[in-house]
């Protein structure tokens, strides 16, 4: 039986008013909560001239067909968005437009990530603009590990220059909070945009911690979340905590972030972690003693991002999970990873589609192992207040637990995977199937009757 969503609602002034099952929900326009699942689009944007990721549309209309995602974590470099101080590439943004239009047209939701890693190309990293990083001249070495560039005397500098914690410099923040203002007045009225991912794996420089997140950190998002509702009033703000704490599990000391939308129901701001159990990271693989730190690992992390949320009032979104699924245990920890993200109630962006061996297909492009863990049946939008939803691998069976609501329209709708689900599904409990789309897969189901305060199916194959 699936967990419950049902998390322990924060204290009164822990932000807004949370729904029946004390969770808040990223919602579609017919009011339905949405599941958000999918890939991160793409590494490769990192260090590509042209800022933007490998694939082409038919790559897109392969994901549909193969994964059924509904979302794709975006990602978009700085240096691309303003070559020059306060001189924007429109030119970028209609490239961008162009692939965000590939994913719209196939049902998928786009959040763009202005995505960094070690601040930029300047310090042997990418995101940040040449003009935009000041290094003083310091030295980054190149390192075997290429996170340890983030220590490196440059690119210390570079972040102490960004975040106005060292003395002199340009105020960088709010080059960087303009530029997100340019992005969204360009994709305000983008259906397929549902949202901005304010800053990739936020590292404060010599500032860390809750110093650095209640500090710099929720300073530069204030002032990005400001610009972006002068020109945006309606697309969600998905803000990170700094990586190396909460990433693998840590507390995050991000305070609440007010949305000039309102609170309660109004605000539209998402908690966006990532996910990456440091044991993993230094044991390889998820068996033996390794799983089991990696374990406990994810009980915290899940038990520290659900308490920041309830301090932010925001639904949950991974941006980033993942690993080189060739290491032993590695597709168990993928099935572990969607199994408690589906008890949270968070939507998920696996890292990432770049063909490889992290990869659900190779470089030849052909499914690795991986692909049918991530093609796994899922709900896609709720027609209420989601209670809970699973998948059992042993008795395929996906169940769903909703309590229905007077202001939302339409059907639940979940993917079915064509190889679990070839001769369609058949549905017991409170709802009734009404219609399957076989171009996304899906599997539009009823609110029963009507009347029912709380509505339980379990969809199995036929
Ligand atoms: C020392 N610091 C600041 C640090 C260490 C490790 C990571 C990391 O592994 N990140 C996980 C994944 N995220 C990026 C893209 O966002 C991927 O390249 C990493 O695998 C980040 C920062």
């Amino acid at each position: 039986m699936a967990a419950a969503l049902l998390v322990a609602v924060g204290p009164a002034d822990a932000g807004p008013a949370h729904t029946a099952t004390g969770h808040r929900w990223i919602t579609d326009d017919q009011g339905r909560a949405l599941v958000l699942t999918g890939l991160n689009t793409a590494s490769s944007a990192k260090s590509r001239p042209d800022g933007l990721p490998w694939i082409e549309e038919a790559d897109v209309q392969r994901e549909s067909d193969a994964l059924g995602s509904d979302f794709v974590r975006f990602l978009i470099q700085w240096r691309n968005v303003e070559p020059e101080p306060g001189k924007y590439d429109d030119g970028y943004l209609a490239q961008v437009a162009e692939r965000v239009r590939w994913y719209g047209a196939r049902g998928i939701h786009v959040m763009l990530d202005l995505h960094q890693d070690v601040y930029g190309p300047a310090v042997k990293g990418n995101g940040a603009p040449v003009w935009a990083t000041e290094s003083d001249g310091l030295p980054v070495a190149e390192r075997s590990q290429w996170e340890l560039k983030y220590i490196e005397p440059g690119t210390v500098r570079a972040f102490d220059h960004f975040w106005g914690t060292r003395p002199g410099g340009r105020d960088l923040r709010a080059h960087y909070a303009a530029a997100w203002a340019q992005v969204a007045e360009r994709f305000a009225a983008d259906p397929a945009v549902i949202g901005y991912d304010l800053m990739n794996e936020p590292f404060g420089g010599s500032v860390q911690g809750p110093a650095f997140e209640a500090g710099p950190l929720a300073a530069l998002y204030r002032e990005t979340i400001a610009a972006i509702r002068r020109v945006d009033h309606d697309s969600w703000i998905f803000v990170e905590p700094e990586a190396v704490s909460a990433n693998w599990g840590l507390p995050s000391g991000l305070p609440y972030l007010k949305d000039p939308r309102g609170d309660g129901a109004r605000a539209r701001i998402a908690y966006a972690p990532h996910l990456y159990p440091l044991p993993m990271d230094l044991g390889g693989g998820y068996t033996g003693d390794t799983k089991k730190w990696v374990d406990r690992t994810l009980a915290s992390w899940r038990e520290q991002t659900e308490k920041t949320a309830r301090r932010l009032g925001a639904p949950v979104l991974v941006g980033e999970y993942g690993l080189d699924a060739t290491l032993p245990g590695a597709l168990d920890y993928v099935a572990k990873v969607r199994s408690l993200t589906d008890e949270m109630g968070a939507g998920t962006a696996y890292w990432s589609n770049d063909p490889g061996s992290w990869a659900p297909w190779d470089q030849q492009l052909r499914p690795t192992p991986l692909l049918p863990v991530l093609d796994r049946p899922a709900p896609k939008a709720i027609a209420g207040d989601p209670v809970s939803y699973a998948w059992d691998r042993t008795s395929r069976t996906l169940s769903v637990t909703w309590r229905p609501k007077a202001d939302v329209r339409g059907n639940t709708e979940v993917y079915l995977p064509a190889r679990l689900f070839p001769h369609g599904a058949e549905v017991t409990g409170g709802g009734e199937a009404a219609g399957f789309d076989p171009k996304y897969r899906t599997l539009l189901v009823t609110s029963g009757r009507g009347g029912a305060k709380e509505v339980s199916v379990r969809i199995r194959p036929r």
